[in-house]
């Protein structure tokens, strides 16, 4: 089967037309190639299905066979996938998620991609104990979950050890969460490091956890609303601006960067 590697600021996706093929393969088979020795290596898989109400369908699996009902990140894939791929009219893009219809556009100008119409909830912020530490935690609904956590000396940070600590953590049930990691600057520049839950770990940029650190940052009064915010991920800046309606825009790179096709007997 032919799949599409893709990436968006190091966030990295497998695509999956199901528009064109209509004998996929099991959701088990798809995620064993996120795996990085056994696979191809990717951070989720992303579906691209038919769609009554917009371009395309996404579908965003995790490598653990877990669903997430957006991806910031995939989106911007997605749409890249729906012009060059799919060869429809740029420059825009409409793309169904579970979480409604999302708007891809590209900024000539700068070779990236603005999707819009992202929402963003606080639903509570308390410490929480792990073991032999706490941490101050702010939960945000993005259409997935994330937890906020602002610390000191990101880059030595054990992400690895506290990341699956927060995401398992019964705070959050009946739900997994992402955690986002975050150190500001005495600029108040924002560096973030993200866990994301579903088995992929520590990835190089999450979308919506750029929109939760935003929607934070924002209500703390550290930014005012329509000011667009850098947040710094390891794979490079992602820029979120929330307008007066208090949804969200997020401007990203992606790029295709190989197709390929799984062995007959994969
Ligand atoms: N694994 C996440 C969904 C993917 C988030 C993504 N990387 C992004 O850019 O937003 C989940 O299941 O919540």
């Amino acid at each position: 089967m032919r799949f599409w590697k893709m990436q968006a600021n190091g966030n990295d996706f497998l695509i999956f037309d199901f528009i064109r093929n209509p004998f996929p393969p099991s959701l088990e088979r798809l995620t064993r190639l996120c795996d990085r020795r056994y696979g191809v290596g990717a951070d989720d898989i992303l579906l691209v299905s038919r769609s009554d109400i917009g371009d395309v369908k996404m579908q965003v699996l995790n490598p653990d066979g877990s669903i997430g009902a957006l991806c910031g990140n995939g989106l911007r894939c997605v749409a890249l996938f729906v012009w060059e791929v799919l060869g429809r009219c740029r420059p825009d893009a409409f793309i169904e998620t579970d979480v409604g219809v999302k708007r891809a556009r590209l900024l000539t100008s700068e070779r990236c991609i603005e999707t819009n119409g992202l929402d963003a909830k606080l639903l509570f912020h308390r410490s929480i104990f792990l073991s032999g530490r706490s941490e101050n935690v702010v939960a945000v609904d993005v259409g997935v979950p994330h937890a906020v956590v602002f610390v000191r000396g990101l880059q030595e940070y054990p992400v690895a050890q506290v990341g699956p600590m927060i995401e398992h953590h019964p705070d959050f049930l009946p739900q997994t969460t992402n955690v986002m990691f975050v150190e500001s600057n005495d600029e108040g520049c924002l560096s973030i490091r993200s866990w994301e839950r579903g088995g992929t770990g520590e990835s190089f940029a999450c979308g919506t956890g750029a929109i939760a650190v935003a929607k934070v940052w924002n209500s703390l009064g550290r930014n005012q609303p329509s000011t667009p915010i850098n947040l710094q991920f390891r794979g490079g800046t992602l820029q979120a601006c929330e307008d007066n309606e208090g949804r969200f825009s997020l401007i990203g790179s992606a790029q295709i960067v190989f197709e390929g096709k799984t062995h007959e007997v994969w």
